[in-house]
């Protein structure tokens, strides 16, 4: 297994998740995790810097064209790829890598409280962060497109948002006639969070050529997880994601997991590195960890 530090916060108003990658690999939670023998970092990416008269989505366009070729270059070495951000914006990267390496899109499991489904059209805030699932299904900004593939990164009909409590009514018509499946925070509080990730799971993993998780950290409730980008109250349990994780990475189709969004500005007592670094942990088989 081996990590990728996505450090780019180009994506979100607040640029705070650029430092979520280094501030965790210089946390206790990690040290304590680093010992494991199946376990690397191997590189942080960092975003270029600012050229004049050069917009934001270039600079991301770029990243996420570097995190895309680390994706493709990390499993070609037969290893499963980590990627640690960095806002939610370098999914595009992640997802394109794999979908290259795979020469199909894959299936993806989207955890998270917001939808990400904007194009530039449609966005009220202009934050790339908000648009990197529909890139990956083919729609948006053109330097944002077919960097692993040419049109979608990921396969629509195996794609699932789950733990979502927050959007803009455009993004949610997107998705609809998209045909990605959607449950909600409050489908999850009426069916229960275990029916819903077995459903969520039953058309991912159907995916003929594998599929991946990308789990913003948002998705989990603030109280639990209070060092994210964009907090939003009454969000899952982090045992509930933890169990989810635990499960999934037994699963065969699985070809790597994102986790995104940690800010390490917000985090209290390291709580949220300490949740990261969990989280991490539950896909690692058992091993012998020194310290
Ligand atoms: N990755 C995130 N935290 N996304 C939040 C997006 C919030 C809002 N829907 C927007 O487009 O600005």
């Amino acid at each position: 297994m081996r990590i990728t530090g996505a450090a780019c916060g180009l994506g979100a108003q607040d640029k705070a998740c650029e430092d979520g990658p280094v501030a965790f690999h210089h946390s206790q939670a990690w040290h304590e995790l680093a010992g494991h023998p199946q376990l690397d970092w191997g590189r942080t990416l960092y975003a270029p810097p600012a050229r004049s008269g050069e917009a934001p989505v270039q600079r991301i366009a770029e990243f996420c064209r570097h995190l895309a070729d680390e994706v493709a270059t990390t499993l070609a070495d037969n290893r499963f790829p980590v990627v640690i951000g960095g806002d939610h914006s370098v999914a595009i990267g992640t997802w394109s890598g794999l979908a290259r390496h795979l020469g199909q899109p894959p299936g993806l499991l989207w955890i998270d409280a917001h939808l990400d489904s904007h194009t530039p059209e449609t966005s009220y805030s202009g934050a790339i962060h908000g648009m990197p699932l529909a890139c990956l299904l083919g729609h948006g900004d053109k330097r944002l497109l077919n960097i692993g593939l040419a049109g979608a990164q990921v396969s629509a009909g195996h794609t699932v948002v789950l733990g979502a409590r927050s959007h803009e009514p455009e993004e949610l018509d997107f998705l609809r006639r998209a045909g990605v499946r959607i449950i909600d925070s409050e489908e999850i509080s009426q069916r229960g969070f275990a029916v819903c990730l077995d459903e969520a799971m039953a058309i991912v993993a159907a995916a003929p050529a594998g599929f991946g998780v990308t789990l913003d950290l948002d998705a989990i409730d603030p109280r639990l997880a209070p060092g994210v980008g964009s907090p939003e109250p009454d969000g899952l349990l982090a045992t509930d994601v933890l169990t989810a994780v635990h499960w999934i990475a037994g699963m065969p189709g699985l070809q790597a997991l994102e986790i995104v969004e940690y800010n390490p500005d917000r985090d209290r007592h390291g709580s949220t590195a300490a949740l990261l670094s969990d989280l991490i942990g539950e896909i690692l088989p058992p091993g012998k960890h020194s310290s």
